[in-house]
């Protein structure tokens, strides 16, 4: 991973009619890096999308992707990016196969090799046509189109919508492959665990503003901590904060530093229990949409 972007935007706003739907977005994608974009339906996460492929023009702001205007050089753009829109529109009378050939002939960034793969790994039937194939199987096809080609950047609009949990499984695997390659991801989610699993940093949004950035390795390194003491603790720990205790004594707080001097520092209490977790994405993005159900 570089430090360098790939990605860009700058106070990026787009209105429809009197609608903001995206309101002065400024964000960098380091090259080679994994950035999850997070928000509630109709936070803007698919209008961000749409503005990096050159799909729509900014109201205000600007986007650039490998260094090229997002609007003015979408051509540009899209060479270097493979897309997977939130809503499908494939040419249903071909097959998988005939698909592939077509779409890579017109592009020409074939990878034959991981095309085979890609389509054993998803169990997919290349020799059936298109209208004979159900939703999931069809963003299945749609994946293999996306993840094959060598391109240094992906981008997918809620990619895992309409996957089973094993094709789930599947697409997550590959992009961390796509990741080990060098390759820059960018994908939108709903579903808090894909991201925190997948991601270097999230952005959450929320009507069209960013809420909040989060750097995950920054998260992961948060842990909420819960102890039974048998009685209360004499010292004080470096980056341990107590935020409330139950009257049996059970004292929860939040744990930021290394493992080794909690332990080392709990062993000099009168510790009788202990529950030891990471933070998880779920904490921070329920500050921003306390309403909103994701999964864990
Ligand atoms: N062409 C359009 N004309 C008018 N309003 C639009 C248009 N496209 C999107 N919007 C509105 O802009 C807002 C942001 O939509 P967008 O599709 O970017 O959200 P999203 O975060 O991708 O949502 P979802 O998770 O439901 O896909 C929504 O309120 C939506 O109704």
């Amino acid at each position: 991973m570089s430090d360098s972007p790939i990605i860009q935007t700058q106070f990026l706003s787009k209105r429809y009619g009197a609608f903001q739907a995206l309101d002065s977005l400024s964000i960098d994608v380091p090259a080679g890096s994994v950035m999850g974009i997070l928000g509630p339906n109709g936070a803007g996460k698919s209008t961000a999308i749409r503005i990096l492929l050159g799909f729509l023009r900014p109201s205000s702001g600007s986007a650039q992707v490998a260094g090229y205007d997002c609007w003015k050089s979408s051509v540009e753009v899209r060479r270097r990016v493979s897309y997977l829109p939130g809503e499908l529109r494939l040419y249903e009378n071909m097959t998988g196969q005939q698909l592939l050939d077509f779409l890579g002939n017109v592009r020409g960034l074939r990878n034959p090799v991981r095309e085979q793969h890609l389509a054993r790994q998803f169990d997919i039937q290349l020799n059936r046509p298109l209208t004979q194939l159900s939703s999931g199987m069809k963003r299945k096809i749609a994946l293999l189109l996306v993840l094959s080609p060598d391109v240094p950047i992906i981008i997918l609009d809620e990619p895992t919508n309409t996957l089973d949990p094993t094709m789930r499984d599947a697409l997550l695997d590959q992009l961390q492959e796509a990741k080990k390659r060098g390759q820059t991801i960018v994908f939108s989610s709903h579903v808090l665990s894909e991201v925190e699993t997948l991601c270097d940093e999230v952005a959450i949004l929320k009507s069209g503003r960013l809420m909040h950035r989060q750097q995950m390795e920054v998260l992961r390194s948060r842990r909420r901590i819960e102890v039974q003491f048998a009685v209360p603790p004499k010292r004080e720990l470096p980056g341990l904060t107590w935020e409330s205790v139950t009257p049996q004594g059970l004292y929860i707080g939040e744990y930021l530093g290394e493992i080794g001097q909690l332990f080392a520092y709990l062993a000099l209490e009168s510790t009788t229990d202990l529950q030891i977790r990471p933070v998880g994405l779920r904490r921070i993005y329920h500050q921003f949409h306390p309403a909103s159900v994701l999964d864990a």
